[in-house]
């Protein structure tokens, strides 16, 4: 329990209405879940405003509620805050309930359209390895130590991202890594937290429903690094177009990673196989279990970060050499036949792009590369035509599929997907929406030697379909269909 007045440093209030010297049990930017004792924060949202259930947070029992529109009338007993913006005020008020947690870790944000889980991931496993306690936060699961904690989002919202991180305190974590999705900037989750350490890792075409231009969302990742304070470090990748710009205003400390130009952390491939890349970081030559050149960049960001925190520059490549992919990245399986089967979270066209060339790069000889790809509903269409013609581009075959269409027609995800093939492409495509039987199909056009690559879903553990997640998982249909093909 805290006091109001205790919580609301740095929120910039505009007025009051009531004493502020009242106990908190919580805060809630759901009326749903308001328990009594609680302050409720009215958020507009992009679906609906919180506004509009002041009184039903006040009738469950809210003793305090925090907007930016006062209400017409005023319950007795409750305090009404107005504040100019209810995100970044509930991101201040929360960071102050849960005693200040990033003030008490090493906490290391990563952004960028793609890379983020593989990244802080690593880190974490890396850090594990060097014997800390560690935190993460990521789009396929938090973890406290060795505690698994369920994500829902990349990202959780501050109230529930204060209380991980507090969590993480108690448990004795030392380093915290965590992913900072473009969403969670822009609609301040990450406001008000004090950062270690900040790395980007690319800006490619995504998320244009949310941000509607590619300028503001670069706008949007780069006031992360705007915002970072002057103790910090922020490493940037050298190679991406955007990647001097992302640190051009930032106070932190700046360094820089690169393939191809000279760099604080300057990387060279010397193979890339399906065994593994063999490259050199700062002139020392290492193996690596990660595979493809997307992730030789990935790595030199999780070495910088390692450098920038102080650790062995020996001892992290040592442990590094040994250490494995996040889940659903690039991860591999070979049928009894010798058929090789590749699931990969990309979801955008770079990262499709990215995996494609990297598999075209493993083939010996002729082995075809089958794809099975589809696209997220109630996201980004114009991603749509690109991955589709990407895919076809960069394959012998493709069958199109569903992803998560979530509130849309699966069948219209589709056709919007089929608009990007030209009738090259289309010859090597079919369309089959069941996304078991695209699969299936997958199989049955495979001889032994070809890579069959299911893209955009990687570790998710279901499809969802109008509101319901129906268990599904890539991995396991892929193996369910090898098998078959053993009997
Ligand atoms: C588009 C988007 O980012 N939406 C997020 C946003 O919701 P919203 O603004 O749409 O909320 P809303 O439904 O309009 O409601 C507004 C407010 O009214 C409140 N409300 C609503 C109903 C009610 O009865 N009572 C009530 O108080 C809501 O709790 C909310 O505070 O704020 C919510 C609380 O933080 C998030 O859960 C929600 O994530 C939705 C579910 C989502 O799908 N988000 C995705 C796009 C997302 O955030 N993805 C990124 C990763 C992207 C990447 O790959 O890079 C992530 O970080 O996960
Ligand atoms: N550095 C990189 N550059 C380009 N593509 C990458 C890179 N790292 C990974 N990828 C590709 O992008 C996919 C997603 O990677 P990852 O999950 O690490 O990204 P993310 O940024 O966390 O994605 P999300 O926005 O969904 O959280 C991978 O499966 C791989 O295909
Ligand atoms: N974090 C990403 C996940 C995309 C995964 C893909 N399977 C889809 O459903 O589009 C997003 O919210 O855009
Ligand atoms: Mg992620």
């Amino acid at each position: 329990m805290k006091k109001l007045q205790d919580i609301l440093y740095k929120v910039r209030l505009q007025s009051v209405n009531g004493s502020t010297d009242v106990n908190v049990n919580g805060i809630q930017i759901d009326s749903r879940k308001v328990a009594k004792g609680d302050v409720f924060v009215a958020i507009r949202g992009e679906k609906s405003d919180g506004h509009a259930f002041i009184e039903k947070a006040v009738e469950l029992g809210a003793t305090a509620i925090v907007c930016e529109t006062m209400p017409s009338s005023f319950a007795d007993g409750v305090v009404y805050l107005q504040v100019n913006n209810t995100h970044e005020a509930v991101a201040y008020m929360s960071h102050n309930f849960f005693d200040e947690p990033s003030q008490k870790i090493k906490l290391v944000g990563v952004t960028g359209t793609n890379g983020k889980t593989t990244i802080a991931t690593i880190l974490y496993k890396l850090f594990t390895e060097l014997g800390f306690k560690c935190g993460l936060v990521s789009t396929v699961q938090n973890q406290v130590g060795k505690e698994i904690i369920p994500a829902t989002h990349t990202t959780p919202d501050a109230v529930s991202l204060n209380a991980l991180l507090h969590q993480m305190v108690e448990a004795g974590c030392s380093h915290v890594f965590m992913e900072c999705s473009s969403h969670a900037i822009h609609q301040h989750r990450i406001t008000g937290l004090h950062f270690t350490g900040a790395l980007f890792s690319n800006i490619t075409h995504d998320h244009l429903d949310y941000h509607k231009t590619f300028d503001e969302y670069i706008r949007v990742k780069k006031s992360f690094f705007d915002g970072l304070s002057g103790d910090a470090f922020a490493i940037s990748n050298l190679d991406d177009k955007r990647g001097t710009v992302m640190l051009q205003n930032t106070p932190a400390k700046k360094y820089y990673y690169s393939l191809k130009n000279i760099a604080d952390f300057k990387g060279k491939i010397l193979e890339n196989a399906l065994t593994g890349l063999q490259m050199t970081i700062n002139n020392k030559e290492v193996h690596f279990r990660l595979i493809g050149e997307f992730n030789a960049y990935n790595l030199l960001a999780i070495y910088g970060a390692a450098i920038c925190l102080g650790e062995n520059s020996d001892e992290v490549l040592r442990v590094l050499s040994n250490l494995s992919s996040a889940e659903g990245r690039f991860d591999y399986m070979i049928s009894g036949q010798k058929i090789i089967g590749i699931v990969d979270y990309a979801h955008t066209p770079d990262a499709l792009e990215n995996v494609l060339a990297t598999i075209k790069k493993l083939r010996k000889g002729s082995e075809k590369v089958i794809t099975v790809v589809g696209c997220g509903g109630d996201r980004d269409k114009t991603k749509r035509p690109i991955m589709a013609s990407t895919a076809a581009e960069l394959s012998d075959r493709v069958i199109l599929t569903s992803d998560n269409p979530r509130t849309e027609d699966p069948q219209a995800i589709l056709k919007d997907m089929e608009e990007g093939l030209n009738s090259a492409a289309r010859r090597k495509a079919i369309s089959i929406l069941d996304r078991k039987e695209a699969i299936k199909t997958a199989v049955s056009l495979a001889d032994p030697e070809d890579i069959i690559l299911v893209a955009g879903k990687g570790h998710e553990k279901y499809q969802e379909i109008n509101g319901v997640k129906h268990p599904f998982d890539d991995k396991a249909i892929l193996r369910e269909m090898f098998e078959l093909l053993e009997k």
